[in-house]
């Protein structure tokens, strides 16, 4: 096993365990990756998931390049990507619940793209960042082409993706890639942190909250302040939200039930 799974109460972490090989994505690993993924999506506890690598130096190197069965891996024909058809492949990629990226170490081309599926990116302050695949012949497949320049601005990625260049923490902090930039010791104490602050609200809030959210980087203003508007009142109607008005009339912790 290369991908480790922990449950903490409604908070989930997916670690990447592979520090041997800079925690790189063998085939292996990425089918472990997608089943950890769809864990998190079919466990009712779980309110927010934290993915990270293993050891303090990287995050994830990307795709393993020394993996024969990657060599001529094709995500239309592998049973993991190829279904639903591979224009939607990349919607297997996001749960739909909230996912903090605790960046414990360098994240390249893959693993950066595995960042950028995160919610909240926060990193350890010696990391850098990169896309290095034109360099060995290749290019991103897993969405930075797509994901990058909605994050950073189309220079900023386009300067990183067609050079293979990497920028530091800071960079990344500067460019908006990261919203925190910690020393790796604290890292993982601030990513649990943040994932408990999101745990302890109300579960259908955060998850509506979140779906407008992640419609903001693909839909016209318009159309997502209508989704917005649709979603409000979906949760006004909700029993949380009743309890939430009473917890606070009361002056007393809310207990959100998830309905
Ligand atoms: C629902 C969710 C499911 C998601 C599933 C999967 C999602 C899709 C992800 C697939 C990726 C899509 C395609 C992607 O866009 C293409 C790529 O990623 S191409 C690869 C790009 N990466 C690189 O080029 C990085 C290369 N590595 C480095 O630059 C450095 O190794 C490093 C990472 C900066 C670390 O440097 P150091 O600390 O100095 O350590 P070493 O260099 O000595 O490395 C240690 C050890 O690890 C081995 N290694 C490093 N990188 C890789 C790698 N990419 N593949 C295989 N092995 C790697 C290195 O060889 C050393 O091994 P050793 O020699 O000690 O045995």
């Amino acid at each position: 096993m290369t991908i480790r799974t922990e449950l903490d109460g409604r908070v989930a972490t997916i670690t990447i365990d592979r520090p041997e090989a800079a925690n790189a994505l063998d085939a292996a690993t990425r089918r472990e990756l997608v089943g950890a993924w769809r864990w998190v999506e079919e466990t009712a506890e779980i309110r927010v998931a934290v993915l990270t690598g293993a050891g303090d130096r990287v995050f994830c190197a990307g795709s393993d390049l020394r993996d024969p069965a990657l060599d001529d891996f094709d995500y239309a024909s592998d049973e993991l990507f190829g279904s639903p058809p591979r224009e939607h492949f990349h919607r297997e990629l996001q749960t739909t619940k909230p996912m903090i990226c605790a960046i414990n170490g360098h994240a390249l081309g893959g693993g950066l793209e595995l960042a950028l599926l995160a919610d909240i990116r926060i990193t350890a302050d010696h990391a850098e960042f990169g896309c290095p695949e034109v360099t060995v012949g290749s290019m991103p497949g897993a969405g930075a082409t797509q994901r990058l320049p909605r994050l950073i601005g189309t220079s900023a990625a386009a300067g990183m993706l067609l050079t293979g260049s990497r920028i530091d923490a800071t960079e990344a902090l500067r460019l908006g890639l990261v919203s925190e930039s910690v020393p790796v010791s604290g890292l993982q104490a601030r990513a649990a942190e943040l994932a408990a602050g999101v745990a302890r609200n109300a579960p259908l809030s955060v998850r509506a909250t979140l779906r407008a959210l992640r419609a903001a980087d693909e839909w016209p203003l318009e159309h997502g302040l209508e989704l917005e508007r649709h979603l409000f009142g979906l949760i006004r109607s909700t029993r949380d939200r009743a309890e939430g008005r009473a917890a606070f009339r009361e002056r007393r912790d809310p207990d959100f039930e998830g309905r």
